[in-house]
């Protein structure tokens, strides 16, 4: 099988596994893949990863470029960078879909330099709109208030896309496909990066559980003050919730940034989200338009929120916390 202008994928692994984003990756190249048809290419660096290459055929790899080597196994830009474009250049994909995660944004941002190739960022949609194998990237502009579509005249196609934003095929056992190791030999360079400290996954679980928890409480301005936002933490993790924030929660301080939810933040997509003392902001909307059900509570009847959310509650957030909790706790 000749390998040449397929539909590429940078895989990222955590523990050994495929990310989420990585699989959700996969299923939009295989769809993109099937209505031409074409071949999906999956590039995997690190260090014992035949298991995770394994598991990208069984998502819609029909091949995976296995780039394996010690000075590998922690995440190394430099490193990474000459390792991935040496599997683009034997394999040379007409399109490379990265993970916008903050490996896979650094990685597609010294790609797009290295390979002298154009990139698209926060893409939030791609399609094929002509013949070719030209991709229509799609991504929010001006903050969010325009969706633009970018076309890049150069190969590969580099484009950069964060979690749920597409999805991950169900995971088939039976699919078929190549695994290549990539000799690396002639990717020199010393590592860029020395790891000084590590923190475990574990230790992040507030954070991660954000990203994929089916019920999230977002805390806004309207808690007033530090001690405002913790009660509404509490609150969250008493109803078994994740917790994330507005901006303004994040600028002052009272936050850490990984709990910023909205366009500069996190996109989550919980079956139900519970907004308290958030206004609304296009922003914030765009980190949670993709929620099951957003209910809202805000002192203002007139905070834009009401307009988008399917449930709407007028009061003193703090008022309300308790009778919603009373509420959950019912049921
Ligand atoms: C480039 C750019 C990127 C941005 N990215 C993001 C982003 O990723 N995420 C994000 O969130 N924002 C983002 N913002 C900021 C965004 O524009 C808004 O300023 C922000 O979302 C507002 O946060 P808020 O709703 O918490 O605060 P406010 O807009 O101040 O709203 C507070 C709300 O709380 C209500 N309230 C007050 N007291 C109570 C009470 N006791 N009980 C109930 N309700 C009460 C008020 O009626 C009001 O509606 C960005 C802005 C820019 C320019």
């Amino acid at each position: 099988m000749e390998w040449k202008n397929n539909i590429g994928v940078y895989l990222e692994t955590s523990d050994g596994r495929l990310t989420s984003l990585s699989v959700e990756l996969l299923g939009k190249a295989r769809q993109l893949a099937d209505a031409r048809p074409n071949q999906v290419l999956g590039i995997l660096a690190g260090d014992n990863l035949e298991a995770a290459a394994q598991e990208a055929i069984a998502y819609g790899a029909d091949g995976v470029a296995l780039l394996q080597a010690p000075a590998l196994a922690s995440f190394d830009a430099a490193l990474y960078t000459e390792a991935v474009a040496k599997a683009l250049s034997l394999y040379t994909p007409s399109v490379l879909f990265i993970g916008a995660s903050p490996n896979g944004r650094d990685l597609g941002g010294r790609l797009s330099a290295r390979l002298d190739a154009g990139l698209v960022a926060d893409c939030t949609d791609v399609r094929y709109e002509g013949e070719d194998d030209t991709l229509t990237w799609i991504r929010p502009a001006y903050t969010g208030k325009l969706f633009v579509k970018i076309q890049t005249t150069t190969r590969p196609q580099l484009g950069t896309v964060s979690d749920k934003i597409f999805h991950g095929n169900p995971k088939d056992e039976s699919r078929q496909g190549e695994i290549f190791p990539v000799s690396l030999e002639g990717v020199t360079g010393d590592a860029a990066v020395k790891m000084l400290d590590f923190t475990s996954l574990e230790q992040l679980k507030d954070v991660l559980a954000l990203d994929t928890a089916d019920l999230v409480v977002g805390a806004g301005r309207g808690v007033q003050n530090e001690e405002g936002m913790r009660e509404v933490q509490s609150f969250a993790k008493r109803i078994g919730a994740a917790f994330g924030v507005s901006k303004p929660l994040v600028d002052a301080g009272w936050a850490p940034y990984e709990w910023q939810v909205g366009v500069t933040g996190k996109k989550i997509a919980p079956k139900i989200y519970i907004a308290l003392g958030i206004s609304g902001a296009i922003q914030h909307k765009l980190g949670i338009q993709e929620a099951g059900l957003i209910i809202a509570v805000n002192k203002s009847p007139d905070a834009p929120i009401f307009q988008f959310a399917h449930y709407g509650i007028v009061g003193d957030l703090f008022d309300v916390m308790p009778e919603l909790e009373k509420l959950l706790k019912k049921d």
